[in-house]
């Protein structure tokens, strides 16, 4: 297992060439949000405007329209209940992410069968969170694109079948193998399993160890991944992005707030860009 250093932000993020445009930089379709986890699809989506997704769509529950709105006025939104525009906008996505907050009820259940409907294999898809739980539960099959799965222990419990006491490395790579794709295995030490090699993580510290601090990562993979050519590259770069950002605000700070981690990045990107 390979430990991850701040070399893999230089060699993932890049200058913006003058010539550019925001169809340059890609297009994100975030879904989630329900009428009780607005918040979670909110910090997805600030995390992947804020680190330099060209054009960002949120699909959520109409009660999260105006609170989207009103902090994210960059970002565009839709009902995730209208299929025609559910299938309009996951198709034109370079990256879609899918689970912050969905939720665990039918109408989580038949959006996210939706988006594994419309979904192809030129798009990279983050499934997190309720996503994660919906496929465990209902046994769901999994749709043909770049999978990037981040679950938290638990989340990963349900999903591999593995125990969190028997999370070993050869464990979950063998489920991560049977899944295809890439795992985020969450935790205060997070473990990326790729299909090229393995990865740990060494940045970040218990400050972080706040709602809303996972649905904050899956918005920043979403927003490196449809920039940056490497997919795994652009994994390995949010993750270590997002708790290395942490580190520097908990040198003097007791807790660390998601959308504190997202109001770093601009300037933390500038700083890392090689
Ligand atoms: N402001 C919001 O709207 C928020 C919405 N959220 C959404 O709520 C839904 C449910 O997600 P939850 O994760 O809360 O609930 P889950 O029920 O999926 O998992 C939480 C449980 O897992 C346990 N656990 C064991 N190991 C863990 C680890 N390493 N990291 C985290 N938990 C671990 C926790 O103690 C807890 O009991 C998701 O869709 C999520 O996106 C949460 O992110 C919280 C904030
Ligand atoms: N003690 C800790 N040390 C380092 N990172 C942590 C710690 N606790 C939580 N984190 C990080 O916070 C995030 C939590 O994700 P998750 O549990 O999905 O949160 P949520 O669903 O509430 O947004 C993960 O990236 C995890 O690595
Ligand atoms: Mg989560």
């Amino acid at each position: 297992m390979e430990t991850l250093t701040e070399q893999i932000l230089a060699q993932t993020i890049r200058v913006r060439p003058k010539e550019s445009h925001k169809g340059t930089y890609g297009r994100v379709c975030l879904v989630g949000g329900n009428d009780h986890f607005g918040g979670a699809i909110l910090m997805a989506t600030e995390a992947s405007v804020y680190s330099g997704a060209g054009l960002n769509t949120t699909l959520t529950d109409p009660s999260n329209f105006i609170s989207l709105h009103s902090r994210l006025p960059e970002a565009m939104v839709a009902n995730f209940t209208n299929r025609d525009e559910l299938t309009d906008l996951v198709s034109a996505a370079n990256t879609v992410v899918v689970g912050p907050g969905l939720g665990t009820t039918d109408t989580s259940l038949s959006v996210l069968k939706a988006v594994f409907d419309t979904v192809s294999d030129n798009q990279t898809l983050i499934v997190d969170g309720s996503a994660i739980t919906l496929i465990s539960k209902h046994d769901l099959k999994l749709p043909k694109a770049h999978l990037v799965f981040t679950p938290h222990q638990m989340e990963w419990q349900r999903l591999s079948g593995i125990k969190i006491a028997a999370q070993t490395d050869e464990a979950n790579e063998a489920v991560r193998r049977q899944l295809g794709g890439t795992v985020v295995l969450k935790s205060h030490q997070t473990k990326i399993y790729t299909p090229t090699g393995s990865f740990l993580n060494t940045a970040g510290t218990p400050a972080q160890a706040t709602g809303g601090m996972g649905d904050t990562l899956a918005g920043m993979i979403g927003g490196f991944t449809a920039q940056f050519a490497d997919q795994t590259n652009a994994v390995l770069a949010a993750v270590y992005a997002h708790s290395a950002i942490a580190d520097e605000l908990a040198q003097s700070q007791y807790v660390v707030l998601p959308t504190q981690i997202i109001h770093q990045l601009p300037r933390y990107m500038h700083e890392h860009q090689g």
